[in-house]
């Protein structure tokens, strides 16, 4: 059994903002008027298990130092009435959607009849605007990893705010003093990484980075270190996190959640394909692109697995019954977590949220028991019957059909999956950002780094992050 004191791996966000769940002056309206983002938002802490970071981690806990658990932070403090409310109130679709309802209506079209739209060579664009010195030709292979070694220092980057903080570091937008575009640049502190067990997930987070190519998940270009941080540069993605979007607009409508979740739904194919299981899905990371098409971002918990594996990691609302009750897993976890997403989507509050503490989550997530409320459409609520399912044989996505039981379930009847890929389905959002000038308007405000990029001295934890 793993210990039951998970250490919280991710995000420290500031937690004063519930009021952007409930609160009179929600910022529902401003969702799709030029922002104004809320100062501070709830977020869900990533967990991974003391006990069992033991399995994935056979060689991190003899090379660092034992560290005491930093205290926990409830997983969800998001406000305890909401999800009363939302079964409450199964209003009609949430006010930004009213407000957008051509955005809406195309949407539905395009999934059906998508048309040729300026986004469909985004993402090949996108592809040719790595930073300058270095990055590979926009074509290559997806299983040929990138060369992202060696490539840059601090020096090429002009840093900024910034975009979002986790347990051992933050993300920073950045510029590059060669070709003046903007990226973001993970910084992770090596000594903290080390304190929280965390060398090898955050050795294998830079792998499978490097590994991936594909319109939905995010761009590695390069990565290096000093001798207290570690640094990833990958695609700024301006829209901001699903997260904030589904809190200001309470619940997405049908489409909406169903356009969302086919792009997760590809990727995650995309993924599982290439034997890796992500195993972090929630709204926090999914992030806009400036078209409104998704990218995954935090690879912090993605592994290598062809079979099976044991660490207890992931966000508490999300975990699989098998991960919770400490079994071995596989792949399947992820078309759970996919499950979870649908759910809060289309809810705007996840299954077995309690609001309490994880551990009545979990409780709740071994009951099993779902809630459905009764504005979600048959076809939906078949979907996640038959992905929140803890009976493995019969979980969608596990059977011998794999992925494409997912795609052809009758929810997703409209979705013409080759268009989709190639981004030539309109995003029913297009966030309000100005784009390739750093706006990063759509992503909150956090105190910057006191500490000094780029020191030179001591680096006892340096031997530890041979990739970096
Ligand atoms: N490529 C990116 N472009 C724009 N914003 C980003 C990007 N990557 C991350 N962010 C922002 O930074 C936040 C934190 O990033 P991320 O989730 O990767 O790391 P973390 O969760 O802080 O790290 P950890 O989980 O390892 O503690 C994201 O939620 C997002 O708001």
């Amino acid at each position: 059994m793993p210990t039951l004191g998970f250490l919280k791996k991710k995000r420290t966000k500031d937690s004063s903002g519930s009021k952007d769940l409930d609160s009179p002056a929600s910022p529902i309206k401003d969702a799709f008027s030029p922002v104004t983002p809320t100062s501070s938002k709830n977020t869900r802490a990533s967990i991974v298990s003391k006990a069992s970071t033991h399995h994935d981690h056979p060689g991190a806990s003899q090379s660092t130092q034992a560290s005491s658990a930093p205290s926990h932070k409830p997983a969800d403090s998001m406000n305890p009435s909401y999800p009363q409310q939302a079964y409450a109130t199964p209003q009609a679709s949430p006010e930004p959607y009213q407000q957008t309802s051509s955005h809406n209506v195309a949407s539905i079209q395009n999934l059906i009849h998508p048309s040729n739209n300026a986004n469909s060579s985004a993402y090949q664009q996108q592809q040719q605007q790595r930073p300058a010195n270095g990055g590979t030709p926009a074509a290559q292979p997806a299983p040929q990893p990138r060369q992202t070694k060696g490539k840059y220092t601090l020096g090429d980057f002009q840093i900024q705010r910034t975009l979002g903080t986790g347990s051992f570091g933050r993300v920073h937008l950045v510029q590059s003093k060669h070709n003046q575009r903007f990226y973001a640049v993970k910084v992770l502190k090596k000594a903290q990484v080390v304190k929280m067990k965390q060398v090898e997930h955050t050795n294998d987070e830079r792998r499978m980075l490097q590994q991936v190519k594909h319109p939905f998940l995010i761009t590695l270009w390069g990565t290096f270190q000093d001798s207290k941080n570690l640094y990833m540069v990958m695609d700024f993605v301006e829209g901001g996190e699903l997260f904030s979007l589904l809190r200001k607009s309470q619940r997405f409508p049908n489409p909406v959640a169903k356009f969302y979740a086919a792009e997760v739904t590809l990727a995650l194919e995309y993924l599982h394909a290439q034997n890796i299981i992500y195993r972090d899905l929630k709204p926090e990371n999914l992030l806009l692109d400036r078209h409104g098409h998704l990218k995954i971002t935090d690879f912090g918990f993605a592994k290598e697995v062809p079979d099976i594996t044991w660490t207890l990691c992931g966000t508490p609302d999300y975990l699989a019954p098998e991960v919770v009750a400490s079994k071995g897993y596989n792949k399947s976890v992820d078309w759970w977590s996919l499950g979870i997403l649908i759910f809060e989507m289309l809810c705007g509050f996840t299954p077995f949220w309690d609001g309490g503490s994880p551990m009545k989550i979990y409780e709740n997530i071994l009951k099993g028991r779902v809630k459905y409320p009764p504005y979600i459409h048959p076809d939906a609520q078949d979907l996640l019957q038959k992905l929140i399912t803890p009976d493995l044989t019969k979980r969608l996505g596990n059977l011998h059909g794999g992925s494409k039981d997912v795609m052809n379930h009758p929810w997703f009847a409209e979705v013409t999956w080759e268009r989709l890929q190639k981004k030539d389905i309109d995003a029913p959002y297009v966030p309000p950002v100005r784009a390739g000038v750093g706006d990063a308007s759509q992503f909150d405000k956090y105190p910057e780094e006191t500490e000094a990029y780029g020191q030179t001295g001591d680096d006892p934890h340096g031997h530890l992050f041979p990739d970096f």
